[in-house]
């Protein structure tokens, strides 16, 4: 059968509400700024809709769970339902499971027989809410009860009666508190003015009406979400006017999700005079569910309204729920989904990551200042995950969509290193080149990886892994006078001095495991190494872009770590020029510098054959450091080449006849 050409045949739009001529809402200029107060029906409206609905002691699991998030109101049980539900509200009480400050909620219909039952299970409860229920709406009444509205009317009264007498005895012998929640069961479907002359009544019928614990509740239902939010907004708005006693009334929300729109209608609805929700953890109930307090909870945080609720483990919260429900979330549903902290775009991925960077500029100058507000300005994530329990781990996922941003955030959250830009596109070439090879997602292991096999890098061992390996090294301060003698020195001690100060670097290279010790000369460590290079194994390099950070991390081990980045022109052998970064790490920023040249010199000579390093000195032997097992250059005069210590004191094992 084809969809109606004209839907208005078979289908009829919400009914207006009575508003006055002119009336101004209240609701569309209102803002939420206090949590409601929150009641799960998990256990109940939740349960009822399950296909397999839970045994006791999975709801106990439940129940436990909603008293550690923080809820003071649960709806435990429809106990006349069968003698299991009336045994769980029996053993949550015989048992002191239930916290001081928490109220059992039990629901009953209009039946005597049934309130009777549904108040006996709550004796012995310190606080108690009977809630009351009954269809009220004009289809209702037609269809369900076969009843006019007087005869509506007549079973309401007649039920709260019922609920009166038998708390007032029940709080006599068992003492106790106990209060009404009267619940117009299909309230938003229901004609506004009968709605209020039933409150009305219920109120007058109740009699002992008062502030704090002696309010009676008005349970608002959405049964069946069939009109928009703005309508059940206008609804709530009306009976909130017009209800007598307003002071001693307070104004419960129950909306259900048909046309999606749960969430939205009940936010409306506190603005327009709600101060209480009714509905389940991550939306479950009937049909479509009952409106999910996550959600709700977790707006109003993002607005910086506290929920009073705690989420910050949602993660064990929806496995458990998961397991209770039997269901399974899916994976984008609002806060709790499993790709809801995930970016694979690109775009998102660059906003994301300088969102990132700003934010860490931001919140250390808010600590250096002692600001206690530190802001949460992120483009595209609504909400910090890690207030939440999720962190920060699959924030970025890397795939063909995603762009330089995307890798260089995730390097810099697995390996602490913040690339600078031309790096990242460099960097980004490589990555691409991968994906499209494999066609998967690049996970961060397979990125951290790449990066280390692309830059002959290691985090593990700050050697790198290329054939070049820089394993100690000195500088000395060259003068003029060509007599006196050369003094070590840091890169420090001569930067920023006189400007033809000239420093001399003389390092142990390994050459593809073979130790060469090499020397050049220049205004700085880089252009010393440079020259080094050069002069010993004819390797013509400029440098390019240079970049330098601290190590990005959570380890006190690399608290210190200073990366350095630098960006190579090599010239090969036929004259061309290649352009490749390099990475270093060490805690010495100089260390770090020159580490960063060997690991760019490293990409750029892959396989190509070296030539035999040129000589530095004609030295007899290396003295080898017993603690690290390096070659030992501290004494080594610069001018003859022969060390001062005697050999004796040298390790003799490690002696090794220089290779030049
Ligand atoms: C919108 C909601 O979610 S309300 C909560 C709904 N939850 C449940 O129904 C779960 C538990 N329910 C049950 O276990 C059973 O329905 C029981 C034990 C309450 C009643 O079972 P039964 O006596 O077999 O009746 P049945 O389930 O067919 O209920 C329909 C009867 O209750 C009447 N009824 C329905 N709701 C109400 C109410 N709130 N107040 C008074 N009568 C009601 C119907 O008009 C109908 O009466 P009729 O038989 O005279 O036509
Ligand atoms: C009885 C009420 C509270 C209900 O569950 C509903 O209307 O959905």
């Amino acid at each position: 059968m084809p969809m109606l050409s004209d839907p208005s045949t078979k289908y009829t739009p919400y009914p207006p509400v009575p508003f006055p001529p002119n009336y101004n809402r209240k609701w569309p200029t209102g803002r939420i700024t206090v949590a409601p107060t929150w009641l799960s029906t998990d256990l109940r409206d939740g349960n009822q809709a399950l296909v397999n609905p839970m045994s006791n002691a999975t709801k106990l699991e439940l129940f436990r769970l909603l008293v550690k998030i923080g809820f003071k109101e649960i709806e435990v049980a429809y106990p006349a339902a069968s003698d299991l539900e009336y045994d769980f509200v029996r053993s949550l009480i015989e048992n002191n499971e239930v916290p001081d400050d928490v109220s059992l909620q039990v629901i009953t219909p209009a039946i005597p027989a049934l309130i009777a039952r549904s108040i006996a299970s709550l004796a012995g409860a310190k606080k108690a809410i009977v809630h009351l229920y009954n269809a009220v709406s004009p289809v209702f009444r037609e269809v369900v009860f076969r009843n006019s509205r007087e005869a509506t009317v007549n079973l309401t009264l007649e039920a709260v009666r019922t609920v009166k007498k038998l708390t007032e005895e029940t709080m006599a012998t068992h003492g106790g508190h106990f209060r009404l929640n009267y619940c117009l069961e299909t309230f938003s479907q229901t004609e506004a003015d009968f709605a209020v002359e039933l409150g009305n009544k219920v109120l007058q019928e109740w009699g002992k009406i008062g502030p704090g614990d002696d309010r009676v509740t008005f349970n608002l239902a959405a049964t069946v979400e069939c009109g928009p939010p703005n309508h059940y907004a206008d609804m709530v708005e009306y009976f909130s006017n017009n209800i007598s006693n307003r002071e001693n009334v307070i104004i419960s929300i129950h909306p259900h999700n048909d046309r999606g729109c749960g969430v939205a209608a009940t936010e409306l609805a506190l603005l327009a005079g709600g101060t209480r929700v009714e509905g389940c953890l991550l939306g479950n109930g009937e049909r479509t569910g009952n409106v999910d307090i996550i959600t709700l909870a977790l707006n109003m945080y993002t607005q910086g309204v506290a929920p009073h609720l705690d989420f910050s483990d949602l993660k064990s919260i929806v496995s458990v729920v998961e397991r209770c429900n039997e269901m399974t979330v899916s994976p984008r549903y609002p806060y709790a989904g499993e790709l809801v902290y995930s970016a694979f775009a690109g775009t998102h991925q660059d906003a994301i990551k300088k969102g990132f960077d700003a934010q860490d500029k931001r919140w250390a100058q808010a600590d250096a200042e002692g600001d206690r507000q530190k802001l949460w300005k992120m483009p595209y994530i609504p909400i910090d995950p890690a207030d939440l329990g999720y962190g920060y781990d699959n924030l970025i996922r890397v795939s063909s969509q995603s762009g330089k941003s995307g890798a260089a955030y995730v390097v810099k959250r697995t390996l602490g290193l913040d690339m600078p830009r031309r790096m990242q596109v460099d960097f980004y070439k490589v990555v691409q080149a991968e994906s499209d090879r494999t066609g998967k997602e690049m996970t961060a292991k397979l990125l951290a990886e790449l990066f280390e096999t692309t830059y002959l890098f290691s985090r593990q061992d700050n050697l790198g892994t290329g054939r070049l390996k820089l394993c100690s090294f000195k500088l000395f301060r060259v003068t003029s006078e060509p007599s006196s003698p050369l003094s070590e020195c840091s890169e420090d001690q001569v930067s920023g001095s006189e400007s033809d100060s000239q420093l001399r670097f003389v390092g142990n290279i390994l050459v593809d495991d073979k130790l060469h010790v090499v020397q050049g000369e220049g205004p700085t460590a880089l252009h010393a190494i440079v020259d080094a290079l050069q002069h010993h194994l004819d390797l013509h390099v400029n440098t390019k872009e240079f970049a330098t950070n601290t190590i990005a991390t959570n380890s006190p081990a690399n608290a210190n770590d200073i990366a350095s980045f630098i960006e190579i022109e090599y010239q090969t052998t036929s004259g061309g020029n290649m352009k490749h970064w390099g990475v270093g790490v060490s805690s010495d920023s100089t260390t770090s510098k020159l580490r960063a040249v060997i690991s760019a010199v490293n990409t750029a000579v892959g396989e190509r054959s070296l030539p035999k390093p040129k000589a530095v000195f004609r030295l007899k032997a290396v003295p080898v450091r017993a603690d690290t097992g390096l070659e030992d250059l501290s004494g080594l005069n610069m001018r003859t080449g022969h060390f001062v210590r005697r050999s004796e004191e040298l390790d003799s094992r490690r002696r090794a006849e220089a290779s030049v």
